[in-house]
């Protein structure tokens, strides 16, 4: 049984030599909530675009459930649910058609597609949108969306970057059962977030990633997570600033 999800060795992805990641290892095991927290800009996108084999490193490696990204077969794809850059909805499509298709690409048997709609309706809580076009919807509701097209087919590896972006408090708490249940059931999560709070009562481990590295992580069950975080960053600030 393969007891990591997701296991990036050494990533790095230049964009230029301020902007990227650099040296990035990182696991996230099976039934585990990863959180990645840092600035805007300090990398946690790239890094998600690396492990999804969306962006090609410069050098380094991620394997999902064992398989390296680049030629990881179908069917290790058809396990994995992500959420970063674009939503898989089309605007011109209603929430119902939209979660369909997710459904169909991502593998769901014809059979079971209705069952795989309704249960991700329910617990995302989308049923009085389901006959609206997507580019109808507001943004927290085009987020559900979103996320449910990315989750409705159970898949044991989650990469979801940041979100929580644009859903109200119900939206959140929803969200957050979610995940927890999908990690109680085998599946690993890698999750990038803003909010500190919000990481804490999901995560089991949280790492800090400052211009482009892994600078350190943060107790989940730590008392002041604001000032752990901001120690964090600026003691990396400083030792950048007296290496240069
Ligand atoms: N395609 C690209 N071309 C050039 N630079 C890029 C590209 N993608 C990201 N960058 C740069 O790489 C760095 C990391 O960006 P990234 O989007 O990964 O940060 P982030 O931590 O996700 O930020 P945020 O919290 O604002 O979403 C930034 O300096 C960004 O400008």
């Amino acid at each position: 049984m393969v007891e990591r999800r997701i296991v990036a060795n050494g990533l790095s992805r230049a964009f230029s030599p301020a902007a990227g990641v650099r040296g990035i290892d990182l696991a996230v095991a099976r039934g585990e909530i990863h959180a990645l927290v840092g600035l805007n800009g300090a990398g946690k996108t790239t890094l998600m675009r690396l492990v999804l084999g969306m962006l090609r490193p410069d050098s380094g490696t991620c394997a999902i459930d064992g398989h390296d990204v680049r030629t990881a077969p179908t069917a290790v794809w058809a396990r994995v649910g992500h959420l970063v850059d674009h939503a898989l909805v089309y605007g011109d499509l209603d929430t119902r058609t939209n979660l369909v298709l997710a459904a169909r690409l991502h593998g769901v048997p014809r059979a079971r597609v209705g069952a795989a709609v309704r249960d991700i309706v329910d617990e995302l809580d989308l049923g009085r949108y389901l006959g609206v076009r997507a580019r109808a919807l507001s943004q927290g509701n085009r987020q559900r969306a979103g996320l449910a097209a990315a989750l409705l087919h159970r898949p044991t590896t989650i990469v979801l970057d940041e979100p929580t972006n644009g859903l109200d408090p119900a939206g959140v708490v929803a969200l957050r059962s979610t995940l927890l249940r999908r990690a109680a059931g085998g599946a690993g999560i890698l999750v990038s977030s803003h909010h500190l709070d919000e990481v804490a009562r999901v995560a089991d481990r949280i790492t800090v990633v400052n211009h482009g590295r892994i600078v350190g992580g943060l107790d989940p069950d730590g008392t002041d997570l604001e000032r752990a975080f901001f120690t964090l960053v600026h003691q990396d600030d400083q030792q950048a600033g007296g290496a240069a």
